[in-house]
C-alpha cells in the first residue's frame, strides 16, 4: 500500500512540479512579487506560517491582486467566537481518532494583515481554482432503464397465512395497520407461496422492495406449524446470514415482531462486538431463528461446543452476492460444511438486489433445483423455474428505484472538500427536512470529516454521545472501527431522526432500511456498479422519492460508462451550481462588499472567494496543531489505501497513479502533500507513544501485500464481526479462554 501511495505520478500534474516539494517553480513575475512582499513583511509577525504557505501566497498574487485591503484574521467557522465550545464538543464521546483534532484549544493566532498591490487582501490559501484539470461535460450514454413493479393490489389476507400473523400490526408509512389489510409487494407475492411450497429460491428485486418480509413470513409460518411444537432446546431451525451487524440487528428486530404471537419460537442474533460469553450463554439456552454475520458464526462454530445445527430446516443468505465476496467466501464454506454435516433436508434462499454470475457456484453447491424470482416489468405473473443454471438467467442490468433521481458531479480533487461542504450546507442548512447519507471510503476519513465539519460548518455546536449537532446540522457517523454499542446507538438514532447527515463507510451500504433518507452522496466512488446500486438504494425506498449524487474527478469520468453498461443513467449537476450555495452563507463571504446587482462574472468571483475562505477555514483548523495535522494525514493515507483496492477491471479509471497527491492532500485540508507518506501509512499517530519494540517495528519497511491481501484487509475491517481485527495471538488467547469457559459451563 505504502509503495502504491508513493507511486503517485507527480509529473502527470498540469505544471512542472518540484518532485521533492510538490510545488511548481515560480515565474519571474512571481519572484519579483515575492521580493516586494518580503520587504513589506519585515514589519509583520506571521506566527503559524511555513515557508510553504508563504510560497502559496506568492502563487496567489496574480489572482488575488484586486482584493480590497483589510486585516486578515484566520477564519474559523462559528465566527471564531465559540471555538472552545466547538472543540470541546467535537471531543465528547468519540474514540481516539475523532478526538484528535478536537483537543485543539485555540485556532491559530491572528494572521498578519497582508495587502496586495491593488489594495485587496490575500487569502492565505493556494488557489483552489488554478491548475485543475479541465472538466469536460458528462455524456451519459442513453440507456433503457429497467423497471420493476414494486406494488400489487393483492392483500396478505390472500396468502393463506396463520391468523395471528395476519393480525400483527405493521407500521406502514405513518399508519399502524394489521398485516391483513396491507397489499403484498410483487416480490412477496411471488416468493412467499413458492417458499411455503418447500422450494429453494434465488430472489432478485430492487432495493427497498420488501425482500425481508418475503423470507421472514414463510419462515415464521413454517416454524409455527411444526409438529411436535418447536422447543428452545431444538436449537437453530432457521439460520439467516447477513453481511453487517446493523443488518443483522434489523433482521432480528423483524423476526422479533413476526414471532410475537408464537412465544415458544425464540429468535437470536450473533453479530460480533458483543461479549462472546453472553452469546454463548444464549446459544446454550437455545435460539431457534439464528441471525448472524458470517465471521461471528464461524467463530462460534469453531469455539462454542453448544452450537448444534442438527435441526436446521432453513438457510437464508440475505445480500447473498456480498456474502460471496472476497473475505466472506471462506467463512461461508465453513458454515455450509457445518450445516451439511447434519444431512437434514433444508430449504435455501438467496436474496439480493444484485444477483449475478458468481451465484451459480453457490447455488450449485448449496441448493437443489432453485427457482429464480425476479420482478421486472411485465413479468408479474411468471415465476421462472430454471434448475441449476437459474442465477445465470439474471441479466447484468441492475434495477434502481423508479423515483430515484441520479446525479453526478465532476469535481477536481482540490475542490472536493469545499464542494461536499457546500452541498451539505445547501441541503441541511438552507432546506427543510433533508436526511443525507454520505459514503466515504475509509473509517479514518469518516472520523476526520466528522470532526472537521462539526468544527467548521456547525454554528452552535453541542454534542450528545452519538450526535454532533448545531442549530441546523446534525452529523452522525457509522463505520467498522466504532464500538458496537455506539454503532447500534447511531443506527437507531439516525433511523428515527427527521433530518441529519450520516457520514459512513460501506457498512451502511447494504440492506439498511433507514426511513426518509432524501439524498445519497457518494463522496468517494463505489468499488463497483453493484455497490453503487446498494448505496443509492438507501433512498427512494417503497416507492418514495429520493436523489443521489456521485462525486467523480475528471479522470474518473469513465465510471459513468461503466454504470451505463448496467443500464444506469445519471444526469449531470454542475460543480459551480453546488458551490454557488455558499452565497447563502454569510460566514464565508469574501473580503470585498458583495452586491447582488453585480455582474455574473462578479458573482462567480464571489463564489470562488467564498470557496477559498471555506477552504482556508478547513486548512487553519487542520494546521492548528500537530494532532489535527496528523489526523488529516492519517485520513489521507487511508483514502489512498482505499484507492488501491479498486478491482482490476476498474483500475483504468481508479488508479492511484492518476491521483495528484498535492490536490488529494488539499481535500483533507492539508496545505501540502505530506512528505514520507509511504512510511507513515503504517504508522498511526494514535500509537505515537509506542514501546521501543513497537518503534523498531514501525521502522521496518512494511510487508508488501498482494492486491488480494489489500482488498481482503480492507473489506474485513469494514464488514466482519470485529474479531477479525484482532491479532493472531489475541485470537488464540481468546479461543483458549473460550474453550475453558465452555468446558467449565458444560461440566457445571
Ligand atoms: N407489503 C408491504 N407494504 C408496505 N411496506 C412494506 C411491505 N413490505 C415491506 N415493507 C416495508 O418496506 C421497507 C423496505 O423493505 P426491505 O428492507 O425488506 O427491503 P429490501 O428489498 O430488503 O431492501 P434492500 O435490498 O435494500 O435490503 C421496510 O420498511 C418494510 O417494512
Amino acid at each position: 500500500m505504502a509503495e502504491d501511495a508513493l507511486m503517485i505520478n507527480i509529473s502527470s500534474a498540469p505544471e512542472k512540479f518540484n518532485k521533492k516539494t510538490n510545488r511548481r517553480p515560480l515565474s519571474t513575475a512571481e519572484k519579483w512579487a515575492q521580493k516586494k512582499r518580503e520587504s513589506k513583511r519585515k514589519t509583520v509577525f506571521e506566527p503559524q506560517e511555513s515557508s510553504a504557505s508563504k510560497q502559496r501566497k506568492i502563487n496567489q498574487t496574480g489572482q488575488q491582486h484586486t482584493h480590497k485591503q483589510k486585516p486578515q484574521t484566520p477564519r474559523s467557522p462559528s465566527q471564531r467566537s465559540n471555538n472552545r465550545d466547538t472543540e470541546e464538543n467535537a471531543d465528547q464521546g468519540e474514540n481516539s481518532a475523532a478526538k484528535s483534532p478536537s483537543k485543539v484549544k485555540t485556532f491559530p493566532k491572528k494572521a498578519p494583515e497582508e495587502h496586495g498591490d491593488h489594495g485587496r487582501p490575500f487569502i492565505k490559501t493556494s488557489s483552489l481554482f488554478r491548475n485543475n484539470p479541465e472538466i469536460p461535460d458528462v455524456l451519459s450514454p442513453a440507456v433503457n432503464q429497467v423497471k420493476e413493479k414494486v406494488f400489487t393490489s393483492n392483500m396478505f389476507e390472500e396468502l393463506n397465512l396463520h391468523p395471528h400473523l395476519l393480525r400483527l400490526t405493521f407500521y406502514c408509512p405513518r399508519l399502524c395497520i394489521f398485516l391483513m389489510f396491507i397489499c403484498v409487494f410483487s416480490v412477496q407475492k411471488k416468493t412467499i407461496p413458492l417458499l411455503l411450497s418447500g422450494k429453494d429460491a434465488v430472489v432478485r428485486s430492487q432495493t427497498g422492495s420488501g425482500k425481508t418480509l418475503a423470507y421472514g413470513i414463510p419462515v415464521v409460518q413454517f416454524l409455527q406449524g411444526m409438529q411436535p411444537k418447536v422447543k428452545r432446546s431444538d436449537g437453530p431451525l432457521a439460520v439467516v446470514i447477513v453481511p453487517t451487524r446493523e443488518l443483522a440487528l434489523q433482521s432480528f428486530q423483524m423476526f422479533q415482531k413476526l414471532l410475537k404471537p408464537f412465544t415458544w419460537i425464540v429468535p437470536g442474533v450473533l453479530m460480533g462486538g458483543e461479549k462472546r460469553k453472553a452469546e454463548k450463554a444464549r446459544l446454550r439456552k437455545g435460539i431457534n431463528v439464528l441471525i448472524s454475520t458470517p465471521g461471528r458464526l464461524v467463530d462460534h462454530i469453531k469455539n462454542t461446543l453448544s452450537i448444534a445445527f442438527s435441526a436446521v430446516r432453513w438457510l437464508i443468505l440475505d445480500e447473498a452476492d456480498r456474502t460471496l465476496d472476497l473475505g466472506f467466501e471462506k467463512d461461508l464454506t465453513v458454515i455450509l460444511n457445518a450445516l451439511n454435516a447434519t444431512g437434514l433436508a433444508r430449504q435455501n434462499v438467496l436474496l439480493s438486489a444484485t444477483l449475478t454470475e458468481g451465484l451459480s457456484r453457490l447455488a450449485s453447491i448449496s441448493m437443489k433445483e432453485p427457482v429464480t424470482i425476479h420482478v421486472s416489468e411485465g413479468s408479474e405473473e411468471t415465476v421462472e423455474a430454471c434448475p441449476q443454471a437459474a442465477p445465470q438467467a439474471l441479466s447484468d442490468s441492475y434495477v434502481v428505484p423508479e423515483r430515484l433521481q441520479q446525479h453526478v458531479v465532476v469535481v477536481p480533487s482540490k475542490l472536493h472538500l469545499v464542494c461536499l461542504a457546500a452541498f451539505i450546507l445547501a441541503k441541511c442548512k438552507f432546506e427543510q427536512r433533508q436526511k443525507l447519507i454520505v459514503f466515504i471510503s475509509s473509517c479514518e476519513a469518516v472520523e476526520f470529516l466528522l470532526t472537521l465539519f462539526t468544527a467548521i460548518l456547525c454554528e452552535k455546536p453541542s454534542t450528545t454521545s452519538t450526535k454532533h449537532t448545531s442549530a441546523s446540522l446534525n452529523f452522525y457517523r457509522l463505520h467498522g472501527n466504532m464500538r458496537q454499542e455506539e454503532r447500534t446507538e447511531v443506527f437507531q438514532e439516525f433511523s428515527q431522526c427527521k433530518t441529519g447527515i450520516l457520514l459512513c463507510t460501506d457498512v451502511a451500504a447494504r440492506g439498511l432500511d433507514l426511513p426518509q433518507v432524501t439524498w445519497i452522496v457518494q463522496y468517494n466512488p463505489p468499488v463497483s456498479a453493484v455497490e453503487y446500486v446498494h448505496r443509492v438504494g438507501r433512498t427512494a425506498r417503497i416507492g418514495a422519492q429520493g436523489s443521489s449524487l456521485l462525486f467523480l474527478t475528471p479522470s474518473e469520468m469513465a465510471f459513468v460508462d461503466v454504470l451505463a453498461n448496467h443500464n444506469i443513467s445519471l444526469s449531470e449537476m454542475k460543480m459551480e451550481d453546488i458551490l454557488a450555495n455558499l452565497m447563502k452563507d454569510e460566514r464565508f463571504k469574501g473580503r470585498g462588499k458583495w452586491d447582488s446587482k453585480r455582474s455574473a462574472a462578479a458573482f462567480e468571483q464571489e463564489v470562488r472567494e467564498r470557496a477559498t475562505v471555506l477552504q482556508t477555514d478547513f486548512e487553519n483548523y487542520v494546521h492548528a496543531n500537530n494532532e489535527s495535522l496528523q489526523t488529516a494525514k492519517c485520513a489521507l493515507q487511508s483514502f489512498l489505501r482505499a484507492y488501491t483496492t479498486y478491482p482490476s477491471s476498474l483500475k483504468h479509471i481508479f488508479h492511484i497513479r492518476s491521483l495528484h497527491l498535492g490536490h488529494a492532500a488539499k481535500s483533507f485540508g492539508l496545505r501540502d502533500a505530506p512528505q514520507g507518506l509511504g512510511s507513515s501509512i503504517t504508522t498511526n499517530p494514535a500509537n505515537s507513544k509506542d514501546s521501543k519494540k513497537g518503534k523498531d517495528k514501525a521502522k521496518r519497511p512494511p510487508k508488501k501485500l498482494t492486491a488480494k491481501e489489500r482488498v481482503s484487509n480492507l473489506m474485513r475491517s469494514e464488514y466482519l464481526s470485529g474479531i477479525d481485527g484482532e491479532s493472531k495471538s489475541k485470537k488464540k488467547r481468546k479461543k483458549k479462554k473460550g474453550q475453558e469457559e465452555e468446558e467449565q459451563s458444560t461440566t457445571a
